[in-house]
Order: C-alpha cells, then structure tokens, then sequence
C-alpha cells in the first residue's frame, strides 16, 4: 500500500467539502452572474473548433481554484505525462496507454520497451488507406470478380461502438453508393437484419476484434462466413470477402483469414480508445482516407491542448474537475450528455463504454477500496427527443444532474434550403433549456404570469441545473476527433483523481465466464453442477418455455 493520504483525507479534498458546506452551500446561478456578468466569457475555454462554455455550473474562481489544487495534489499532470512518455500506467495488466500514439504525427516518436511505435501506426494507416481505396475504387472486388457495394463490421464494444458511431457522425462525408452496416449483438437477429437484402457476391465483412477470442464476434464472424459460402459455395471465396482489424494474428488464421487481409494494433491501444486504430477501417472505407486523417488531425489538437495547455485553461482538466465536483461535493450520479445533432444520435453509447467501463471501478490502482464515488452513470440521447421524454426529470425532479449541450452554428452540408433552415429551430431549442436549467422560473415569476395559486409550486422551475455547452461550426471530421479527445482526456482526469485505473476492465469477465458454463444448459440440456437456485429455477423455466407442445 503507498503511503500518499487516502483521497478523502487530503487538506485539498477538505477544503473542498468545507467550500462546499460554507460558501457554496446554497449556489445560485441568479445571483453568481448578477455579481459577476463576466462570467460568461471568463468561463470559457476555446480548444481547436471546439468552445467550451461552463459558466453556467455552480461555481466560483475559489471553487475551480480549490479543484485544481487537487488535481495537482493528485498528480494528474504527473499521470498525463507518463501515459503521454508510453510509461505502463495500466497498472493491473501491465501495459502501456497510448491511444495518443495513434494520431501522432509520423515523425514523432513514442517508446514503448525501447521500441518507437509511431512508424509502424503509420505503416498501418498506409495499408489501410491502400486497401480503402481499393474498395473504393472498385478495383478490389468480390470472389466472383463483383464490385464491393456493401462492407458489413462485426465487433463488439470497443470494436463496434466508435466505427459505428462515426459513421453515423460522418454520413455527410461518407460515399453514398456504400451500405455500410454495423453487427455487434450475439443475438442472431442482428446479423439476419444487417445482411438480409445484401448479395453476398458485393459484400465484405471486417471482423474487428483486438483479441479475437470474443465469443459475440466469432459466433457472428462463424456465420457469416456460412452466409457467405451458402451463396458462393468456394472456401477461397473467404479471402475476398473477410478481413481482419485485430492484434491476435494467430487467432486470425485459425479463423481462416488469411493474415496478409489482416490490420493490426497494439495491446497499448485499449479496446474502447482503439476507434483511431485499424478498428477505424470501416470507416476508413466510408469516408476515404484523406477525412479519416482529418479525424486523426482532430484528435491531435486536443492532445496537444491537454498535454500543454496551463491547468485554468485545459478544457479536459476543467470538465473532469467539474465532474468531480458534482459526484463527490453534490452526490450527483449521473451525467448527461445530450447531442443537439441527428448525426451525433449514437453518441452517447459510445461515450458510455468510454466513461463507465473505463471510471466504473471500486478499488484503487492498488487495490484498495474506494471510499468515495467513483464514475458516474452516463446517459442522453439527442435533442429535442429528449425535451418530449426525460427532460421533466431534470428541470423539476429531485436528483441534481449535470449535463453537456452539444450543438452547431451550421447544420451539416446536403440538407436542402428548407431542411437546413429548420437548423435555428433546433438550436433555439438548445439554448432555451440550458437557460431554463440555469436560471428556472421563480413562483413569483409564474405568479405575475397569473397562474393561480394552487399550481405555483407546479409551475416553478427551481434552475440551478449545471450545464456545459459545446459549440463548433459544423461538425466536421476533425471536430468530431476533437469531441472524442477532449471526453477521453476528461475521463483520464478523472480516474487520475479517483486514484484507479482507468485502463482495465475486469468487471466484464464474470458475465463472460458465467455465460460459458450456463449454454450448455439452455442448448444440450445438460446439467451445469453447482448452479445457485434462482438461475438453476430461471434456467429451467426457459427450457420449459422453449419446448414447442
Ligand atoms: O475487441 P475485442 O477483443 O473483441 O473486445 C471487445 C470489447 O470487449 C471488452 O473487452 C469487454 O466488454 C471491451 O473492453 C472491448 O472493447
């Protein structure tokens, strides 16, 4: 055990509680810019496209100066440079963290046992770029010598979620004439939609897996190399037709790819910070390699801003104290992030895997148990959906929960005159709530409105729901790199702070194994010895319910 102060015991974390208790025990965002009308654009920071505007949180100069003391007393600066330096803060496997080393610039360069990794990220890229093109061009075909018209990924978490949602982020920037479709759900429903009005002659499947022993994307990889043959009845057929984005090489030619078909990565990339990686190549081959070098760009910019920027100005650093802020000092336990873009609609879910896989942890990078909380529940979808479904939540009930606006001055390009003018409605909407959230409606204010008495209490807005807003010009291929940068590096801070590490995942073993020894059961009817009684009860019923009488 280190002999650091726990958290909690930190003059810096007191101080904390105590601002918190004293001058800060009854916030009033009313009041806090009445006092100081500057603060909104004092609290502000620009990054890349990117401005970021927290004025509206329940905060102070004193509260952010406290916060900082605490990120130095914890060494997130300390921590940043390491991961930055290619040291192996992913303590409980060993390994290096260097997402960063991804979009470096070729003549950077990065060690890791020695070794500088930024060439061989770039060879990748290069034969990624190659073989995009290819597909794109036409020029690599199908075995029956037909063009690709259609690419299928099939992954899971890490391996799905940031292709998937850049895709959708990006279909302004994608070749229209691709399908490109996203599998990742054991459940055989999902890959039978994805493919059902494909030709399996026009269609590729990239199996992305950095392990490739993951038991969704095999079964799935397993049957669409089935689907594949049922129609092309040739097992050469397989090597047109499937390739893999994996650091297991082994693996990948046991399951029959041919390794030359193969895009590789490193065990420093980890699984939910991998989309930069060869993982990216669905997308590479959606909106060609010159924007995904744009994304990579994107990426860069908030590196380079978070490595650099003084702790007042490090936009990463002030939205992971924020969160910490809430969670720890307001017991807030969720975090919303809400999208003001149709494109951004599957934003969210990825950031979940990012945030909560990476800060949903309970013990200490030694493994001791946490006394404070830890990563909070993050969830949102995109506005206005939410305003007609959970936004009452948040303006009158009873739970505090800090959220981030993210809107455009411009909608994306293609959209008719008439659709695109539709776009300063949206953003209307955008900054009516967050001035709801912010400053809500006083009873004397629905009073004079002439609201009868019996429905003040009804009709007030209590305000004070913290927000930041994020504002680009459009979104772009670089702004969404920056997007994505700026929430790891806030998550980063985060666990930095909280002391764990953010880089493993061993909460989603158990299921797995769990899984493995319960499916005999369900499909051989076997007997799975040592079964608590509840699943053994609930294993039985759904034999009983799947026979057919
Ligand atoms: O890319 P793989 O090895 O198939 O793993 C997929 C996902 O599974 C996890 O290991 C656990 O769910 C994630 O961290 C990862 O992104």
């Amino acid at each position: 055990m280190s002999d650091t102060p726990e958290l909690i015991r930190r003059p810096e974390w007191t101080a904390l509680e105590d601002h918190r208790a004293g001058a800060l025990a009854r916030p009033d965002l009313r009041e806090l810019f009445a006092a100081d009308p500057a603060r909104a654009e004092r609290y502000v920071v620009r990054v890349g496209d990117l401005r970021i505007d927290y004025s509206k949180h329940l905060i102070t100069d004193e509260t952010l100066a406290l916060l900082r003391e605490l990120a130095a007393a914890t060494d997130v600066f300390e921590l940043r440079d390491a991961m930055f330096r290619g040291e192996k803060i992913n303590v409980t496997e060993g390994r290096a963290v260097l997402h960063t080393a991804l979009r470096a610039p070729a003549d950077a360069a990065v060690e890791v046992d020695g070794e500088n990794v930024v060439p061989g990220v770039h060879a990748v890229l290069d034969k990624m770029a190659g073989f995009a093109g290819r597909v794109r061009s036409g020029e690599w075909t199908g075995h029956t010598g037909r063009r690709i018209r259609n690419v299928v990924n099939i992954g899971i978490g890490g391996s799905d979620l940031g292709p998937a949602m850049a895709y959708e982020a990006l279909r302004a920037f994608t070749d229209r004439e691709l399908t490109v479709r996203f599998v990742s759900n054991v459940d055989g429903a999902d890959l039978h939609e994805a493919v059902r009005d494909l030709d399996p002659a026009e269609t590729l499947f990239i199996v992305a897996s950095k392990t490739f022993t993951t038991i969704e994307t095999i079964t799935n990889a397993t049957s669409a190399r089935a689907w594949l043959l049922d129609a092309l009845k040739d097992e050469a057929a397989v090597a047109r037709h499937f390739v893999a984005l994996s650091t297991n090489a082994e693996k990948v030619a046991d399951f029959g790819i041919d390794t030359a078909n193969m895009f590789g990565f490193w065990d420093w990339v980890g699984g939910r910070y991998s989309f930069d990686s060869a993982i990216g190549l669905s997308l590479m081959i959606a909106i060609g390699p010159d924007r995904f070098r744009e994304l990579l760009d994107g990426f860069r910019i908030v590196d380079d801003h978070f490595r650099t920027a003084p702790a007042e100005a490090n936009a990463p650093l002030i939205l992971g104290l924020l969160g910490v802020w809430y969670g720890n000092f307001h017991d807030a336990q969720s975090h919303a992030v809400l999208p003001y873009s149709h494109y951004l609609s599957k934003f969210t879910a990825y950031l979940q895997q990012l945030d909560m896989e990476s800060n949903g942890k309970s013990v200490t990078r030694d493994g001791q148990p946490v006394r404070w909380q830890t990563g909070p529940v993050v969830w949102g979808t995109p506005g206005t959906n939410g305003q007609h479904a959970y936004y009452q939540l948040i303006h009158q009930g009873t739970k505090l929960i800090p959220a981030d606006f993210i809107g455009f001055a411009r909608p994306v390009a293609g959209l008719d005159d008439r659709l695109a003018a539709q776009h300063d409605l949206l953003m209307a909407n955008f900054f009516a709530q967050t001035q709801a959230l912010a400053f809500g409606k006083t009873p004397d204010e629905v009073r004079a409105e002439g609201v009868p008495e019996d429905l003040v209490a009804h009709k007030t807005f209590q305000g004070n729901h913290p927000t930041t807003t994020i504002l680009a010009r459009e979104l772009t291929p670089s702004v969404l790199g920056q997007l994505i940068a700026l929430y790891e590096h806030k998550v980063f801070v985060q666990g930095a702070i909280w002391n764990i590490d953010s880089f493993d995942q061993w909460g989603v073993e158990l299921g797995k194994v769990l899984a493995k020894r319960v499916e005999p059961a369900l499909t051989e009817g076997a007997d799975v010895p040592g079964l608590d009684p509840s699943t053994a009860a609930l294993v039985a019923a759904y034999r009983e319910l799947k026979e057919v009488h």
